[in-house]
């Protein structure tokens, strides 16, 4: 675990905000569904870690979601509940939906018997709220992240009974108690943004050229079809502008996607499912096109490169939109909307590419936007309130 500015300068001496009496923090982080809400939680679980190495954590997340995948690769234990959203397609779906909360409730309070932590966070996501609820049923603690500019049913319910409610955005007194609020930022990954110097290292990863300019294309942890249909339809435009890709185009996507192109498509086209290195990516990128979750969006002012963003227009209250226009007022990034997006990214993407005075501007403005140490004024949030 790297060292870094909270840590206690001696090991053996004790952080100011170590565990009453010396021990050590017992830490239960709960929620997931998307990388959106993973990564934050794995961000702050790293800087608690930083903190004190012997902070207890456990994750709790919903059985068959990402985060069941993601948390033990991230290197932490994480125990899964029997839930899952209310599903707005088809009322028969949520037949079991009050069986499975209740049941998902009844476990969580077992999960906190025999954890006994010292505080809660919730991320969002399905497995929080059964979790957050057991939580103040026992009188734990708890801190809630929210990371969009709009906040979820459950979180805006759990907001109440929230000790501190750590946000992203302006104007979240519509969705909590405005004395519980602390802007923060959302957490990152300290190694997801972590590019100085490893340009030449990307490109050999990608075995990509380095006399080409290279574009990053991210959907977020899911992918994106209007990215990924956008980019099918400019194939001929990208390889004949000699630019060279790197394409994640989320798990849904990736088979079909293949099966149309064949593996080994074209040298200058790596396709992939997910992105393990995040870092690479980035630091590979001349340009990148994005969605505007607000997670991607939070390591994109860190990482400073030209991007463009193409919201999502199917998530809740248009937030993608918000996030992305949060950037676009302050010539930070340049906006292609969903429905523009198959006729006009790539050329928007190629002409980037040739602007290197835009390119610049972008980046200056982007970087301004970064807040890259919210996980660590979170982790400190946390451990005051169980102080
Ligand atoms: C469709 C949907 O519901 N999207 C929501 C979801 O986005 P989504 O789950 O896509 O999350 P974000 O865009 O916020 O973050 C994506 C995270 O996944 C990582 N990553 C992404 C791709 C990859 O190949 N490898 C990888 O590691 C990124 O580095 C980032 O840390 O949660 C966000 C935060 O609540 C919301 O703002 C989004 O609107």
């Amino acid at each position: 675990m790297k060292k870094d500015s909270i840590q206690a300068k001696d090991a053996n001496q004790k952080h100011p905000l170590q565990g009453a009496g010396g021990a050590s923090p017992r830490i239960i982080i709960s929620g997931g569904g998307t990388g959106g809400h993973i990564f934050p939680a794995i961000a702050i679980a790293n800087a608690l870690k930083a903190i004190d190495p012997k902070t207890e954590i456990l994750f709790v997340g919903a059985l068959g979601r990402m985060e069941m995948e993601k948390v033990p690769a991230a290197g932490y234990k994480i125990i899964g509940l029997d839930i899952r959203g209310i599903q707005r397609d088809s009322v028969w779906k949520n037949v079991m939906f009050p069986v499975k909360l209740v049941g998902s409730v009844r476990k969580a309070l077992q999960i906190i018997k025999d954890f006994k932590p010292d505080a809660a966070v919730g991320v969002g996501g399905y497995a929080s709220g059964p979790l957050l609820y057991a939580a103040s049923m026992k009188k734990i603690p708890y801190l809630i992240q929210e990371q969009n500019s709009y906040a979820g049913i459950t979180n805006k319910w759990l907001g109440k009974g929230a000790r501190k409610i750590c946000v992203a955005f302006d104007n979240m007194e519509q969705f909590f108690p405005a004395d519980k609020i602390i802007k923060t930022g959302n957490p990152i990954r300290k190694d997801s943004v972590n590019i100085a110097g490893k340009h030449m290292q990307a490109l050999e990863l990608y075995k990509l050229s380095t006399f080409k300019k290279t574009i990053l294309i991210t959907g977020g942890s899911l992918g994106a079809r209007t990215l990924n249909n956008s980019i099918m339809a400019g194939l001929d435009k990208l390889i004949a502008a000699d630019v060279q890709i790197i394409w994640q185009t989320g798990k849904f996507y990736y088979k079909t996607i293949i099966e149309k192109l064949g593996e080994d498509y074209h040298p200058d086209v790596k396709i992939r499912e997910f992105l393990t290195r995040m870092d690479l990516a980035y630091a590979a990128a001349d340009v990148i096109i994005s969605r505007a979750g607000a997670g991607t969006i939070a390591e994109l002012c860190v990482v400073k490169k030209p991007v463009i963003l193409v919201p999502s227009p199917n998530v809740a209250e248009d937030h993608q939109t918000k996030n992305a226009l949060a950037l676009v007022q302050e010539d930070a990034a340049v906006f292609v909307a969903d429905r523009d997006a198959e006729a006009k990214l790539v050329d928007r993407a190629i002409e980037l590419l040739n602007d290197k005075s835009l390119q610049k501007k972008l980046s200056t403005n982007i970087s301004k936007m970064a807040m890259p140490n919210a996980d660590e004024v979170i982790a400190k949030e946390l451990l005051q309130i169980i102080k």
